[in-house]
């Protein structure tokens, strides 16, 4: 890693678990999460079968970081899934820790980390339990840190892959990474209990990409374009159209 460096002061009270192979942080996370007894990150040098948001496969070339924080969180669901903007601020900031500059980089909703316009890194959240509670939550965080898969597996009008080597000229190993990350994460995550939601979306939207512009959200059902005007309270996008305000709980971004 270049001269730059962050806090990197290991969280207390977080375990740190390092594999040179799993099939998937996340599948990991599920297995290892009824015998935790607090928040771990499971750091894997390479999977074999890592997933992506919608049922995509996430390609894991060497040197890429991967890594999954499982917790037990008490919230009700809904409040446990804004750590996906939490863990998105702490992605930022860990970038930042490593590059030594921020120009480039932001946040695309639901949790994307984009330099230069392109896909960097992305999160993919994963949960058991039931509408009262969790049993576990998991954040995976799959950042392109030495390679940028290929285009080929890519969906029509994806963003493309960047790594931070190849824009941002910096090499750093995953483990160096996920000591910038956890502290970092560790910083949001108490801002976020103790304060709630409204600090973390106030920095979330600093970082935005297309805030104010137009976009269209693909769901399930329909697909909707119209002008970002803001994440609200409860983490959906809110898009116009001269028609409506809509707010969107899932949907896939594109620009
Ligand atoms: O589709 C996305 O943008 C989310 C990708 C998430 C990939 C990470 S890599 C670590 C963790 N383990 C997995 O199997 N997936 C996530």
């Amino acid at each position: 890693m270049g001269a730059v460096r962050g806090d990197t002061t290991w969280p207390m009270g977080v375990g740190r678990r390092v594999l040179a192979e799993v099939d998937s942080t996340n599948a990991e996370a599920a297995r290892l999460a009824p015998g935790l007894s607090g928040p771990e990150w499971i750091l894997a040098l390479n999977q074999t079968a890592a997933r992506g948001r919608r049922g995509r496969v996430w390609t894991h070339p060497a040197g890429n970081f991967a890594a999954t924080l499982v917790m037990r969180p008490t919230e009700s669901p809904d409040q446990v899934a804004l750590r996906s903007f939490v863990a998105s601020l702490a992605l930022f900031d860990a970038f930042v820790a490593a590059t030594g500059r921020s120009g480039g980089l932001s946040l695309k909703w639901p949790n994307d980390v984009l330099l230069n316009g392109g896909k960097l890194a992305g999160i993919l959240l994963e949960s058991a339990g039931t509408r009262e509670g969790l049993s576990y939550f998991a954040i995976g965080i799959g950042v392109n840190l030495a390679q940028a898969p290929g285009r080929d597996m890519l969906e029509e009008g994806a963003l493309r892959p960047v790594s931070l080597l190849s824009e941002a000229g910096v090499t750093v190993t995953p483990e160096e990474f996920l000591d910038l990350l956890a502290p970092a994460y560790a910083r949001y995550e108490a801002k976020f209990t103790t304060y709630g939601f409204a600090p973390i979306r106030r920095e979330w939207l600093a970082r935005a990409a297309k805030l104010g512009q137009t976009i269209t959200a693909r769901t399930s059902r329909d697909a909707i374009t119209g002008i970002f005007e803001t994440v609200d309270e409860a983490g959906n996008l809110v898009l116009t159209t001269p028609q409506t305000r809509h707010a969107i709980p899932a949907a896939e971004v594109f620009f």
